[in-house]
């Protein structure tokens, strides 16, 4: 799978063009491909990918009430009822700039879960965590927090992004071996608990300056399923590339 975060960028009419180069540069992409749309633009892209069989649409964002006073937020409710097939939830930028951590994002994953979205769950270490060697640690607790109340029916609905901080938007893509070796633990740490058949199936994708002269062997790694990528999705000839990077299922 390839999703595509596009952040604070593009406006109604820019994202229009770039899914439509998109889809016209990869009609028939032999993955997933999911476009992370900024809200006002999450009913254009989704008339766009429409009856698409590999493309679909995820909100960057969602709150994690049923409804009420909460003025500017989005429920999972009005996502569902507009089409859209997943949200990303954890994101690194909204854990730093809206203070959202993995209590809150677990019931924002339980309301997701409760109305048929996929959440897109992103965890990753910052900087000074890797360089103290503690990623595993602090990953492995992120996750426990966020996903352990689930049952294993709930948590095969969810993907996982590993989004090593450090990496995003920076230039500084994790290794292939540092992306395999974080992959494999955190698949490790769902078998343990939900089971092999889970943990063997669940969709752990790469985030980080996936760009496509990176893509092809990031993702020919045993346990990197994809990647979620920011900049690199923000133009069609780059985002087509890492879409036709993935290897085959
Ligand atoms: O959600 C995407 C990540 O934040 C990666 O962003 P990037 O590809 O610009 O490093």
């Amino acid at each position: 799978m390839v999703a595509g975060n596009w952040k604070m960028n593009t406006t109604p009419s820019e994202g229009k063009a770039l899914v439509r180069a998109v889809m016209e540069k990869v009609p028939n992409p032999a993955t997933r491909v999911v476009f992370g749309v900024p809200a006002i633009q999450l009913l254009g892209i989704q008339e766009l990918v429409k009856g698409h069989p590999n493309y679909a649409v995820a909100a960057q964002n969602m709150h994690q009430e049923e409804s009420g006073a909460y003025t500017g937020e989005l429920s999972a409710a009005m996502l569902v009822d507009a089409g859209i097939e997943y949200v990303i939830l954890g994101h690194s930028e909204r854990r730093d700039y809206a203070g959202e951590d993995d209590d809150l994002i677990n019931l924002k994953i339980n309301r997701a879960l409760k109305h048929g979205l996929k959440p897109i769950y992103c965890c990753g270490e910052k900087l000074d965590i890797r360089q103290a060697g503690n990623q595993e640690i602090v990953v492995g607790h992120q996750i426990e927090q966020a996903l352990s109340s689930l049952d294993p029916e709930q948590i095969s609905r969810v993907v996982i992004a590993y989004e090593p901080v450090w990496a995003i938007g920076t230039g500084m893509t994790a290794s292939n071996e540092q992306a395999q070796q974080m992959h494999a633990y955190i698949r490790k740490m769902i078998s343990n608990q939900f089971g092999s058949e889970v943990g063997n199936n669940i969709t752990i994708l790469y985030g980080g300056s996936v760009k496509p002269n990176n893509a092809r062997e990031l993702f020919a790694e045993p346990d990197v399923d994809g990647g979620l990528v920011g900049g690199a999705s923000l133009e069609a000839d780059s985002f087509a590339a890492i879409i036709e990077a993935v290897r085959p299922a």
